[in-house]
């Protein structure tokens, strides 16, 4: 049986934070996804979801200078200084605010850099790892259409730096919507990759708006997950058409339930 979160990165993005979490929980969503709170408190966050009777999964590490195209620090040459900032900056956000994972942004790297950066996120990771025991720490593979130059866009790159590094709470951030535009193949890489998955989540391909159009069957995609025994949360990151409340109409059209 599948069990959804809001993610308010993406919805409900017309209000602030504290009211995402109102809105998600009106909805019905039990759990939540935020990408970069950093300018709510965590404090008020964790209140907020209490009031609320819903669960906060996770948060992402800080991008860097977004103005310079940084999105992620933990691949990047000369710059741990300022990854370790961001590691300890989401992890204290985290556990003050009531989180259980954070995704550590890997970051755009040069192509002809990329066995470099390899290293370096791996020595990263390692050392995340090992400073946060008590989360989990999730690494996603994002498409090139959307950001190119990232530095993984396909799921066995991302199971193959946890499987070096060996720690158990290192997982995968199985975005479909990613996997479906750079890859495809998605039952496949559920089946094979199910041990290492700490977290899926859903979006129409190509669109990346409500999960009931597009060229992904998102039905059969739960079917697969149920199939599987996956008991995670499935994250509901799209952006809606229009309006958030009356784009989740596809939770009927679908046939589950929030
Ligand atoms: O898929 C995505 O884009 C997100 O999960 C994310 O965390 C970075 O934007
Ligand atoms: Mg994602």
């Amino acid at each position: 049986m599948q069990k959804f979160s809001a993610n308010l990165g993406f919805l409900w993005s017309d209000r602030p934070l504290l009211d995402r979490i109102d809105a998600a929980a009106r909805a019905g969503f039990k759990a939540v996804e935020l990408h970069w709170p950093y300018d709510t408190s965590a404090e008020e966050v964790k209140a907020r979801c209490a009031s609320n009777h819903v669960v906060l999964l996770g948060l992402n590490t800080a991008v860097g200078h977004a103005t310079k195209g940084e999105f992620g620090l933990a691949a990047l040459a000369g710059r741990q200084g300022d990854f370790i900032r961001s590691l300890d900056q989401a992890t204290a956000y985290g556990r003050i605010a009531g989180a259980t994972s954070i995704h550590v942004m890997a970051g755009v790297v040069a192509t002809d850099e990329k066995a470099k950066a390899r290293s370096i996120l791996a020595e990263n990771l390692a050392l995340a790892a090992e400073k946060a025991p008590d989360l989990t720490l999730l690494l996603e593979p994002i498409n090139q259409r959307d950001k190119p130059g990232y530095f993984y866009s396909t799921i066995e790159e991302a199971a193959s730096l946890i499987a070096e590094i060996g720690a158990p709470n290192l997982k995968i951030m199985f975005d479909v919507y990613h996997v479906g535009v750079s890859q495809g193949d998605v039952f496949t890489r559920l089946k094979r990759h199910l041990p290492d998955i700490g977290h899926v989540q859903i979006a129409a391909v190509p669109s990346r708006a409500e999960p009931d159009e597009g060229e992904i069957a998102y039905s059969e995609i739960f079917k697969q997950l149920d199939r599987l025994g996956y008991e995670g949360w499935i994250g509901c990151e799209y952006k809606p058409r229009a309006d958030t409340d009356a784009g989740l109409r596809w939770i009927e059209t679908l046939g589950v339930s929030l």
